[in-house]
């Protein structure tokens, strides 16, 4: 049976006056990939912190690996990549190669030298995105989409069994996000690790995620990628709160 990686068990949380997450339940097992999808404000990032450790809820209980997050200490264990990775700028001083070593800090220590294994790890990480031959290339003279995947890399060095992602895409044009995405499929399904990723795209996820959860303060939904498929335009609008309408595969193809 899968290993449990992620338990969300009956977890609230509150911003001053305002109740954002209500009684939300959740598991990601071993190997699964996740979409949390969800309107604006719904909770999707506060459900992220909340799940990092970085916030911690009013009520329930959050477990990693089967630990109780109190006392989990295997943090390299977790890849995270925010939305906000992409933003340095061109005259950011760091090479690719060194921005990708720097997500072994956290194993090695912050201030250890990095050995030649280390190095041979960075490389390894920038070939699984496709981003080995921009090792020595300064940070800030990539794309956003380049960039992104060197943040990837950087929260792949390090072997993590989950990776978990706010909106990575953001700032990344749409032609770029499909290869993004096939790389994300490419990461769950060959490399075996498991993802949870929040996305605004209701479409992509059908094609990639194997299975989807809808917040929208409480769970809306969850299930795998076929029970999904099954809902229809009208059940999404109704967990949103607005009218969602999914592009179907065969407008796509019509659009190609
Ligand atoms: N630090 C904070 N203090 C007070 N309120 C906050 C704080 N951070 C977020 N909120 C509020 O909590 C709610 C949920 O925000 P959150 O960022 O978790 O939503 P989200 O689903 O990730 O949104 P988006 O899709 O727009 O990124 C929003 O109403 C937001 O304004």
């Amino acid at each position: 049976m899968e290993k449990t990686i992620i338990e969300c068990d009956n977890v609230s949380f509150h911003y001053e006056h305002s109740t954002v997450l209500e009684d939300i339940s959740l598991e990601v097992k071993e190997g699964e990939f996740w979409a949390l999808i969800g309107p604006n404000g719904s909770g999707k990032s506060t459900l992220i912190n909340i799940i990092l450790g970085l916030l911690k809820p009013d009520q329930g209980n959050i477990k990693l690996f089967g630990q109780n997050i109190d006392s989990f200490k295997q943090r390299e264990r977790i890849g995270y990549v925010s939305q906000k990775s992409n933003s340095f700028n061109s005259g950011f001083p760091a090479t690719v190669l060194e921005v990708v070593k720097s997500g072994l800090a956290r194993k090695i220590g912050l201030f250890k030298s990095f050995t030649k294994h280390d190095e041979q790890k960075a490389m390894d990480a920038l070939r699984v995105v496709k981003m080995d031959d921009f090792a020595n290339k300064n940070i800030g003279e990539l794309s956003g989409g380049q960039q992104q995947r060197v943040f990837i890399a950087r929260a792949l060095v390090g072997e993590p069994d989950l990776l978990i992602m706010d909106e990575p895409t953001v700032g990344i044009d749409q032609k770029n996000v499909a290869s993004f995405y096939s790389m994300l499929n490419a990461l769950n399904r060959e490399h075996g690790i498991a993802i949870l990723l929040v996305t605004h795209e209701v479409d992509l996820v059908t094609e990639l995620a194997t299975h989807v959860a809808c917040l929208n303060r409480s769970i809306h939904f969850h299930g795998n990628r076929s029970d999904y498929k099954k809902m229809n335009d009208a059940d999404i609008s109704a967990w949103y709160g607005h009218p969602v309408r999914r592009v179907h595969q065969d407008e796509k193809e019509g659009q190609r």
